[in-house]
Order: structure tokens, then sequence, then C-alpha cells
């Protein structure tokens, strides 16, 4: 239920970005949780802090033009959402898949200035990415389209203005030929730029892994704060990509089994215990389907066309995209003895999904707060280019693990504070708001 006055400002925030229905989502989501927080700030309702929280400092959509292997001309769809700048530049990654459109781009913009709150750390929200799909091109093909989407983006981007990073469809490499490309039209190295470089490059220690482990990190303080751990826990994960991989490693490293991940096309179940060696080099080397998995482990099993969240686990890390846990996933999750579940994706639980959870009592925790470990780390990834100095993967992962903590403590103190106790959404929400709206506050009319 929202506030009477969220309910005028969430009306209108419908007809202004009509059509937008995950940007609707990600918005009425926060908006339910912030009700309370009016009733003792009157003055962020004056100032129309929530009003102007919604509307996006600025949005850039451009033409990305480039030539196949076999030298036809492709025309795709650039975007940048540079959302909020209160508390720092904008900070987000960017997104290739095709499914991308404007509404993508503004929920994981809106998300990213809470996210990015929560870190504690100096850095506003945006987001970006394109529509194309890197999935069966070549590295030169990939090549050439980051070279022709930064051909545009350089001019908006910057150390102090704004510092993307990759997200879905944007990894190491695709990183590396968009830092090459700012490099080669600015004559710049500007290494705090962007985030998610190459160690020989000026990428930071433990940022490849940041996501997944530091969700991981967040269930292990769920679980530890309701007297429990990961040992011999039965995990599921989604997806097979970035997140995926870093959770199922430190999951493992944490003493849980992950029996079961995913990609588009289905999911596997090993009930040894997935062989992280053998995910690898089927995602990160031979970029295959999940399929060949099964083929070379013949104990495991491949499940076509189904969606992973049917195999009983005590704790879910959904790692793969927006909205994949249904009212009814969940329904079956719960009812297959789930007790927590850490999102490494950006809100792949649906508000009937949400509401399934929380009614079962099941620790749950957001997005925006467990998977704030992979902008953290891109945080002291730019700390790090800003004092040409690197530091070590134990120190890096020592940090990563403190700021996770940190985050979890602060949502259940937060819930604690506005009567909500173990309530893992209206913390981070309201924790993540406050800080915002008191920096703008500050700032004067912006
Ligand atoms: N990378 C990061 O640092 C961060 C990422 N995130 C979020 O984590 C999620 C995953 O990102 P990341 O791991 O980087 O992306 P990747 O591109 O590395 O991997 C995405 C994975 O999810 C799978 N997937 C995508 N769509 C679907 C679908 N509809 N059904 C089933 N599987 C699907 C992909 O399968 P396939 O290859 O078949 O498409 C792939 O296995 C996203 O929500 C992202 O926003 C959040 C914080 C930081
Ligand atoms: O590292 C970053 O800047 C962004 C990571 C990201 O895209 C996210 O948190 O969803």
């Amino acid at each position: 239920m929202l506030h009477e006055k969220l309910s005028a400002i969430y009306d209108n925030v419908l007809r202004r970005n009509p059509g937008e229905i995950e940007f609707h989502q990600a918005v009425r989501e926060v908006l339910e949780s912030i009700g309370p927080v009016l009733g003792k700030h009157p003055e962020y309702a004056e100032s129309k802090i929530i009003e102007r929280i919604c509307e996006p400092e600025r949005q850039i959509i451009f033409r990305v033009p480039w030539t196949d292997d076999k030298g036809e001309v492709h025309i795709n769809r650039g975007f940048r959402v540079e959302f909020n700048s209160a508390l720092g530049p904008y900070k987000g990654g960017l997104r290739f898949h095709p499914s991308v459109y404007l509404g993508i781009v503004k929920f994981l913009g809106f998300e990213q200035i809470f996210k990015n709150s929560l870190t504690g750390l100096p850095i506003g929200g945006g987001k970006g990415g394109s529509d194309f799909d890197p999935k069966g091109r070549s590295d030169g093909e990939v090549m050439r389209f980051c070279q022709s989407f930064m051909t545009e983006l350089y001019r908006h981007i910057g150390e102090y203005t704004d510092v993307p990073a990759g997200d879905t469809g944007v990894g190491g490499r695709e990183i590396g030929y968009l830092f090459g490309q700012y490099k080669r039209i600015t004559n710049r190295y500007e290494s705090g730029v962007i985030t998610g470089k190459g160690l020989v490059y000026g990428g930071a220690q433990v940022r490849t892994e940041a996501t997944g482990y530091g969700c991981s990190f967040f269930v292990q303080e769920m679980l530890k704060a309701r007297g429990t751990s990961f040992d011999g826990k039965r995990v599921v994960v989604s997806g097979s990509g970035n997140v995926a991989i870093y959770t199922i490693e430190k999951v493992e490293q944490l003493g849980g089994v992950v029996v079961a991940c995913s990609d588009s096309s289905g999911y596997v179940l090993d009930e040894k215990g997935i062989d992280l060696d053998l995910l690898k080099q089927i995602k990160q080397v031979e970029r295959a389907r999940l399929d060949v998995y099964a083929q070379r482990r013949p104990h495991a099993t491949f499940v076509p066309g189904r969606s992973v969240w049917e195999v009983p686990g005590e704790v879910a890390m959904p790692s793969a995209t927006q909205n994949e846990i249904t009212g009814h996933d969940a329904a079956t999750m719960v009812a297959n003895g789930l007790i927590a579940v850490g999102e490494g994706a950006n809100m792949p639980t649906t508000p009937e999904g949400i509401k399934v959870f929380q009614e079962a009592g099941i620790a749950y925790g957001p997005g925006k707060a467990a998977n704030a470990g992979g902008v953290a780390t891109s945080a002291l990834e730019m700390q790090q280019n800003a004092s040409r100095d690197s530091w070590t993967f134990e120190f890096s992962e020592q940090r990563l693990q403190e700021i996770m903590r940190d985050i979890h403590d602060r949502c259940l103190a937060t819930a604690d504070e506005y009567g909500m106790p173990g309530n893992y959404v209206a913390g981070a929400n309201i924790d993540g708001f406050r800080r915002v709206a008191d920096a703008m506050l500050a700032l004067g009319l912006i």
C-alpha cells in the first residue's frame, strides 16, 4: 500500500514514463518502503526530494552503427541514464542484451542510486547499455561494436563525471575494448573513467569476483543473524555468468553445496556439487551453452527450457536477470524448504514473489543490498586508480567483506528503527534513500 502523497507521485511517474514497466516496478518498491520516513522528515516532502529522485538528471540515447565480419552494416541503440549525482559521479554498469530499452536502463539506474548509497562510498547512480546481442559474435565484431559505442559515450563520461562498468553481456573483454577506444579518442590514460578493467592496465583485485563474493558474504550474515551458516546447506544459483560463477566459488568456500545453475537455455543439476573449473572452462573460455556441462560430467543432468527454481534448496541465489522468480516459483521454493534468498541479480524477484518470501518469514536479501559488493569494489578500484596504487587480493577481499557486513547490519538496524524487524527490503530502501535525500537537501535545488 502506498502512502497518499506517494501514491500521487507514483501516478505521475506512470504518466511521465509510459510503457517502462520495469522502471515503474522499481520505483513502486522503493516508494512502498519510505512512507514512514516522510512522517519523521517532512522536509523531504517540502523540498520534493522524491519527485526529483524519480526524474533522471540526464538521459542520453544514441545510434551505434557497426559492421559484422561479412561487412554488413548493423545499427543498434545506445543508452546512458545519469540518474543522480548527489553522492558522487554517476556510477553503474553497461548492459548489452537484446532486451535493453529505456525502461530497463532506468530501472537499473534507479536501483543503483540506493545501492550505491548503501555502500557508504562517494558514488552517484547511473546505468547504460545497448540492445546489441554479443552472443555468437566474434571478438572482432564485439570490438567494432564497443569502439562505435564509445565513440559517442566518451563525451559524456569521465573520472569525475560518470564512471561505467560491466553488467550483463559486458565483461573483461568488452571493458578492455571500451577503455581502449576511450584512451584513443581522448589521448588520456584516465584509468578512473571505467571500472572492471584488466589487472595489467589499471584494474583492481577482486572486482571480477566482487558481486558474487559480496552476495555470499551478505547471505552468510543473514544466516548468522538466524543462528546458522552455509555449512552443508544445499544452494541453488541461477545464471552461469560473472555473478553466478563467483557466487558458486565463494559459497563452496564457505561450506555450502551448489547443486544447480542455469543459463537461458535451461539448468544443470549436479548432486555432487557444481564443478567450478568445468563451468569456468565452458562459460568463460569456450562461451558455450550449459548442456555441454552435462555432456562432460555424466552424473549431471541438463534440463532444457525449465526454471531452475523447481530444484529444492535451502538457500537461493538468483544471479541471472530481473523478474526470474515469480510468485509461483517462490511458493514452490518455500514448500521445498527454502530459508534464505540473496539476490545477486538486480530485481530478480517479482513483487508477488517478494510477498511470498516475506509472509513465509524467509531471510530475503534484496539485490540493492545483497549485490552491492560489485559496485563497492568498483569504487575501491577508482580509489586505487586515483592514488596510483594497487592493493593485494587479501586486503581487497577483506574490505569487501567489511562493506557487506556493514550494509547487512545497517539494513537490520534501520528495519528495527522503523518497527519492521528482519525486513531487509525496508531497511535497504530507507537507509539508501536517507543518505541521498540528506545530500540533496544540503546541495540546494539540484
Ligand atoms: N556484473 C556485476 O558486477 C553485477 C551484476 N549484477 C546483476 O547480476 C545479473 C547477472 O549479471 P552478470 O553475471 O554480470 O551477467 P552475465 O552476462 O555474465 O551473465 C548473465 C547470466 O544470466 C543468464 N540469463 C540472462 N537472462 C536469462 C534468462 N532470461 N533466463 C535464464 N538465464 C538468463 C545468462 O544466460 P545466457 O548466457 O544464456 O543469456 C548468463 O548465464 C544481472 O541482473 C546484473 O544486473 C548486479 C550487480 C553487479
Ligand atoms: O561496478 C559498477 O559500477 C556497477 C555494477 C552494476 O552494474 C550493478 O551494481 O548493478
